[in-house]
C-alpha cells in the first residue's frame, strides 16, 4: 500500500514569542506551541513550513522574515546564515548569556525538580571571537554555490575548502574568514587553498570518494606552538611533500606539521597512522604551572582560556584539603586529575577511549604527578564493586559525562557508594538535571555555576556541586 504524502501547513505572519532548546525558538500558534529553526529571533515576525505535526506541538523552518525583532544585531561574519557554526550571531553576547542562564534554570526547576541553592551568574567567556583552538576543514570539488557565486554567472571553479552546509554531507562552503580560531589559521587555510587551485591539486569529491586532497586540521595554543595535519586520499608523494614543503617554508610558526593518508569512506582517522613531517608529533598546551601534551588524535577542550576557568570553579566545588582519594569520571585525557592531583592524596581516572587514557598518563609523567591511576572502559562497566575495592572508595567524584549524561548503572553506583561530595561538570543541563534528579536521593545540592564555553551557539557548561545528605537516626 502506497503511503499517501502527508502535506504540511504554512504559517503566515506568525510572531516568535521565546527561545527554545537546543538554539530554537517558539511561537504560539492558537493552542500549539510550533518549534522553529533557522535563524531567528523572538521578536520576528515570520512565515514558517512546518515539517512536524505532534498532538501538542509542531517543528517548523523559517521561511521568511517580515520584521525583523528589534532584539537582533548585526552578525560579524560574512557566512553567516549559510555556515552551521556560531548561528546566534544576530543575537547580543548579553542576552545570548542570559538565555543560557535562563537554559541552566529551567531545566534544573523543571527536570530536576529539586531543591536548588540560587544558581550563580553565568560566567561570560572572556573572548567572544577567536576563542577556538582548533578546526577541521573539508576540501571539496562541489562547492556550495553562495548568492555572490549564481550573480557571477558561469562558474569554472567548483572547489572549496571549508566546512559542511548543515544537512548536506555532499556541499562545503568555501570559508574566506572565519572568526572562530586566531590567526594564523586563516592565513594558512588561504594559502594552503591557493596553493592547491594553482597546482592544480584535485579536491576531493565527496559523492564519488575521489580527488587527492581532503582535510585540514589546524591546531593552535597558548603556548604559540602550533599544528597542522594534511589529509589526503592517496599516497602521491611528490604532490603531498610539495604541498608540506610549501606549508613549512611558508608558515615557520608550525611546530608540528603531519599527515594521513585516508582511503576509507570518511574523515575519521583514530584508526590510521598520523605521520610528523616536520616538527614534533605533538603540542604543548599550558594550564596553570601543568603542560599537557596534545597528539593529533588527542582531544582537549576547544576554548582553553575558559576550560581553565571551568577547571577552577570544579576545583574548589572539590574543596580539597589533601588527603582524599578522588575519582574523575570521563576523565578523557586526564586534564581534570591532573589539574586537582596535587591537592589531593591521588586520583583516579576512568575514560572510555583507551587513547586518551594514554595521554592522561603521559600528561601526569611530564608533570612529574605521580599520584593518578587511569582506567580505559564502558563507565557502566569499569565503575563495579570490584573496581572500587581493588581502587579504594572515592572521598570525592569529578564528573564530567558526554551530552547523554551518566548512565542510570553509573548513578546508581555513585548512590552506593556515597562519596561526601561529587562535582558534576556538564555540557547539557537537560541530562545533568535527569542526573541530579536521582542523586537527590542522598545529595543536597550546595552550589550551580553556569560559564559560556562556546559564544554565539546555543551551548552551556554547567558545574554542580552537591554535598552528601546528613543522615538522620
Ligand atoms: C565532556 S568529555 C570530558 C572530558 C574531560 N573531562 C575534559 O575536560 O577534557 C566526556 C568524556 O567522556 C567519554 N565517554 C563518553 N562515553 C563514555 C562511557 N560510556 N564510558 C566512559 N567514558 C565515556 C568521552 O570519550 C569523553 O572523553
Amino acid at each position: 500500500m502506497r503511503k499517501k504524502n502527508k502535506s504540511y501547513p504554512i504559517l503566515e505572519k506568525i510572531t516568535v514569542s521565546d527561545f527554545a532548546a537546543e538554539g530554537k525558538c517558539l511561537a504560539r500558534y492558537g493552542e500549539i506551541v510550533v518549534f522553529i529553526e533557522g535563524i531567528v529571533a523572538p521578536g520576528d515576525v515570520v512565515d514558517l513550513r512546518v515539517f512536524k505535526q505532534k498532538k501538542n506541538f509542531w517543528e517548523a523552518q523559517v521561511i521568511k522574515i517580515h520584521e525583523a525583532s528589534s532584539q537582533r544585531t548585526t552578525p560579524f561574519c560574512q557566512h553567516f546564515g549559510v555556515c552551521g557554526g556560531c548561528k546566534w550571531q544576530h543575537i547580543p553576547y548579553t542576552t545570548q548569556l542570559a538565555q543560557k542562564q535562563d537554559q541552566v534554570t529551567d531545566n534544573l526547576e523543571r527536570i530536576g525538580k529539586i531543591h536548588l541553592p540560587e544558581i550563580q551568574p553565568i560566567l561570560p567567556s572572556k573572548a567572544t571571537t577567536y576563542y577556538r583552538n582548533k578546526l577541521e576543514y573539508t576540501f571539496s570539488s562541489n562547492r556550495w554555490l553562495t548568492d555572490e557565486d549564481m550573480q557571477k554567472g558561469e562558474i569554472t571553479d567548483r572547489t572549496a575548502l571549508g566546512f559542511h552546509i548543515p544537512k548536506r554531507f555532499d556541499k562545503i562552503l568555501d570559508i574566506e574568514t572565519c572568526y572562530l580560531q586566531p590567526d594564523p589559521s586563516n592565513k594558512i587555510r588561504l594559502a594552503v587553498r591557493e596553493f592547491a587551485r594553482q597546482n592544480n591539486y584535485p579536491f576531493f569529491d565527496l559523492v564519488k570518494q575521489e580527488g587527492f586532497l581532503r582535510n585540514l586540521i589546524i591546531r593552535t595554543t597558548t603556548t604559540g606552538e602550533l599544528m597542522v595535519i594534511v589529509q589526503v586520499f592517496s599516497k602521491d608523494e611528490p604532490k603531498l611533500y610539495a604541498l608540506l614543503n610549501f606549508l613549512r617554508d611558508t608558515f615557520p610558526a608550525i611546530t608540528s606539521l603531519q599527515y594521513v593518508i585516508n582511503a576509507k569512506g570518511n574523515e575519521t582517522f583514530h584508526d590510521l597512522e598520523v605521520v610528523t613531517y616536520h616538527g614534533k608529533p605533538y603540542i604543548t598546551e599550558k594550564m596553570e604551572d601543568l603542560e599537557f601534551r596534545v597528539g593529533p588524535k588527542s582531544f582537549y577542550q576547544t576554548n582553553a582560556e575558559q576550560a581553565l576557568e571551568l577547571y577552577k570553579i570544579a576545583r574548589s566545588y572539590a574543596d580539597l584539603k589533601g588527603n582524599e582519594l578522588v575519582y574523575d569520571l570521563y576523565t578523557g585525557t586526564g586534564t581534570i586529575a591532573n589539574f586537582v592531583a596535587r591537592q589531593a592524596k591521588k586520583v583516579v581516572g576512568l575514560e572510555y577511549v583507551s587513547m586518551a587514557i594514554e595521554d592522561a598518563k603521559i600528561n601526569s609523567e611530564v608533570n612529574g604527578i605521580s599520584n593518578t591511576a587511569f582506567f580505559a572502559g564502558d563507565m557502566k562497566d569499569l565503575l563495579t564493586e570490584d573496581f572500587l575495592q581493588a581502587n579504594g572508595y572515592p572521598d570525592v567524584v569529578i564528573t564530567d559525562p558526554p551530552r547523554a549524561g551518566m548512565d542510570a548503572k553509573v548513578v546508581e553506583m555513585l548512590l552506593k557508594v556515597a562519596p561526601q561530595r561529587i562535582v558534576y561538570v556538564s555540557c547539557n543541563p537537560a541530562t545533568q538535571a535527569r542526573d541530579l534528579a536521582l542523586l537527590d536521593e542522598k545529595y543536597v545540592v550546595m552550589a550551580v555555576q553556569p560559564v559560556d564555553m562556546f559564544p554565539h551557539t546555543y551551548h552551556v557548561e554547567n558545574v554542580a556541586w552537591l554535598e552528601k545528605r546528613p543522615v538522620s537516626n
